[in-house]
């Protein structure tokens, strides 16, 4: 695959489709270039085809047609390079292991000493706000620790693009939100890293994103993107500001195309 020349594009897709075997068209001809510190969110119903899109971004699935470019290499070296990671909505976290093991599980399969583990996972783990829960089990956390610390987990290998499939879809509104703050903090206390967010929720897409791809149903395309030109740190405030609304309006309009 031709590598890019341009180290700060992190993500580029053109014409990007993916036919499945069976003939499900999951997405057609979709063109998006993601820059280094983004955080952009995929939004979209049920079905049109944003798990695909990072099942690809990860290597896990090859596109049908059009290219994809990661970190300027093919999805699979950017895999083996450790440059990307990724969070799904279910904690991902193995119950017979400590916290602090499973956070520094990814280390440990690529043969980090158990001291560099030791550091690393409670660097992140103090990041999260988990670092009196080192030595718990997965059993003993809310569904939000869990989260937090499958968040650890990925913060780990200091990844440069994190990918995540509606993250916080399975938690109370609260904490959801909670998380959403935490999110933005650890993020924009690290410039060089792209975080590729999926979410069914309009409110947390505009909370979050610079920019927000809105999808259209089967085939996924691309309905519209929308740029969410508000400076971080965003403030409590924003999300019953007169600004927040006519975003909000502005994507549900395109989710509706
Ligand atoms: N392995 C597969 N084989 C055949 N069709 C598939 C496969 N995986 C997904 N699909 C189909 O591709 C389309 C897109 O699926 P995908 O999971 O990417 O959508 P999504 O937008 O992430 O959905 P959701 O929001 O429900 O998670 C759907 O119609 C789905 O049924």
């Amino acid at each position: 695959m031709e590598v890019s020349a341009d180290v700060k594009e992190r993500v580029k897709m053109e014409r990007l489709s993916k036919v499945y075997p069976n003939g499900t068209v999951a997405v057609q001809d979709v063109n998006v270039s993601i820059s280094e510190g983004e955080f952009l969110c995929f939004v979209g119903p049920s079905g049109c085809g944003k798990s695909t899109i990072f099942k690809m971004i990860t290597g896990l699935s090859s596109p049908t047609d059009g290219t994809l470019h990661v970190m300027g290499t093919s999805p699979k070296q950017a895999r083996k390079q450790s440059d990307t990671a990724f969070v799904f909505q279910e904690h991902t976290l193995l119950p017979w292991m400590s916290i602090i093991d499973n956070v520094g599980l990814p280390l440990a399969l690529r043969g980090a000493s158990r001291k560099e583990r030791r550091q690393e996972a409670e660097r992140v783990l103090e990041l999260v706000g988990l670092k009196d829960y080192t030595k718990s089990m997965p059993r003993q956390l809310s569904g939000g620790m869990k989260m937090r610390a499958s968040i650890a987990r990925a913060l780990v290998s200091k990844p440069k693009l994190l990918l995540m499939d509606e993250p916080f879809a399975a938690l109370d509104e609260i904490t959801r939100q909670t998380l959403q703050r935490e999110l933005l903090d650890i993020w924009s206390k690290d410039k060089e890293m792209t975080v590729l967010f999926i979410t069914h929720n309009v409110f947390e897409a505009v909370f979050l994103s610079t920019r927000i791809v809105v999808m259209t149903p089967r085939p996924g395309k691309v309905a519209a993107i929308e740029s969410v030109r508000v400076p971080f740190p965003r403030e409590e405030t924003f999300r019953t500001s007169p600004e927040f609304g006519q975003i909000v309006r502005t994507v549900s309009e395109a989710l509706k195309h």
